[in-house]
């Protein structure tokens, strides 16, 4: 059995490096696109359409040439996607060395982290990992869990955060709050109340807690 530790990155200012430029490398750059990172360079002498695009229009940057060292500089994290073996071993090597988090996607035992499967509902994130043993399992079960959290989770989560926001303001006796925010997160048809504002939704929740 492979451990792995959850977290969630920041990676906001800090400089992603993905080696190659195949249909792996664009799902792991649009990955991170989609995490909010603003510093993505590919480093390969050949992209994929939607990459070339995206080079294009400066959303990565884009090295073309085959992978040497010194593409990894400064790196907080990089990605070893090309379809060889021994280039993907070799930046795992030199980001090793260098103490920067790798990743390879042909072999997980040589990095450092693997991606999740992800479902993505505005600041909700839901992310599946059968730690490389089926990654179709980890896909199948994020498609189970689209169904059940809907686009509309966005708009919940986003009002839960304003709740929460105003109920720290407002509400000082903590166990109260607490009881408060649980309630919250779990209305039974949350979505029906859509129309009440945020302070109306503390008002009501907060007569629901009095004893
Ligand atoms: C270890 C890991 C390392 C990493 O890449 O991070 C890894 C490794 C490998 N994947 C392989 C194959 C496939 N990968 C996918 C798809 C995804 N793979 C992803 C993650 C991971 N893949 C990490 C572990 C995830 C975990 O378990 O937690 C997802 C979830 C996320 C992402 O890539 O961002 C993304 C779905 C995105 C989405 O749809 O949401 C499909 C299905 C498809 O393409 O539809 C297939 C074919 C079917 C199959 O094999 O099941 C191969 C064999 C390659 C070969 O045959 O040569 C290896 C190499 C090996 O196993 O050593
Ligand atoms: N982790 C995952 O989710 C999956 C991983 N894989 C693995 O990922 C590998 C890549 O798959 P694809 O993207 O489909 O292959 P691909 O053939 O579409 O792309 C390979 C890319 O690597 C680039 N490349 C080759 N040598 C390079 C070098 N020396 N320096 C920089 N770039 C170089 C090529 O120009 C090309 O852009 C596969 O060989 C397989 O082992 C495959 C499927 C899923």
């Amino acid at each position: 059995m492979n451990g792995y530790y959850p977290i969630m990155l920041q990676l906001r200012g800090k400089r992603c490096v993905v080696v190659g430029g195949g249909s792996v490398a664009e799902r792991k750059v649009a990955g991170l696109l989609e995490a909010g990172a603003d510093s993505v360079t590919v480093v390969s002498p050949a992209l994929t359409e939607r990459l070339e695009r995206l080079a294009a229009a400066g959303e990565i940057g884009y090295v073309r040439k085959r992978y040497a060292e010194p593409d990894i500089n400064g790196a907080a994290l990089v990605i070893a996607a090309t379809d060889d073996p021994q280039v993907n071993g070799r930046v795992a090597a030199d980001a090793g060395r260098a103490g920067i988090w790798v990743a390879t996607a042909d072999d997980a035992a040589r990095g450092d982290f693997i991606n999740p499967a992800v479902v993505r509902r505005g600041d909700l994130m839901i992310a599946v990992s059968a730690a490389g043993a089926s990654p179709s399992l980890a896909v199948r079960i994020k498609r189970e869990l689209e169904e059940k959290y809907g686009p509309e989770y966005a708009g919940y989560t986003r009002r839960l955060g304003e709740l929460r926001k105003l109920a720290l303001e407002k509400v000082a006796d903590e166990s109260r709050r607490r009881d408060v925010l649980r309630m919250a997160a779990e209305e039974e048809e949350p979505f029906k109340e859509a129309g009440e504002s945020v302070e109306r939704w503390l008002e009501r929740l907060l007569k629901l807690t009095e004893r």
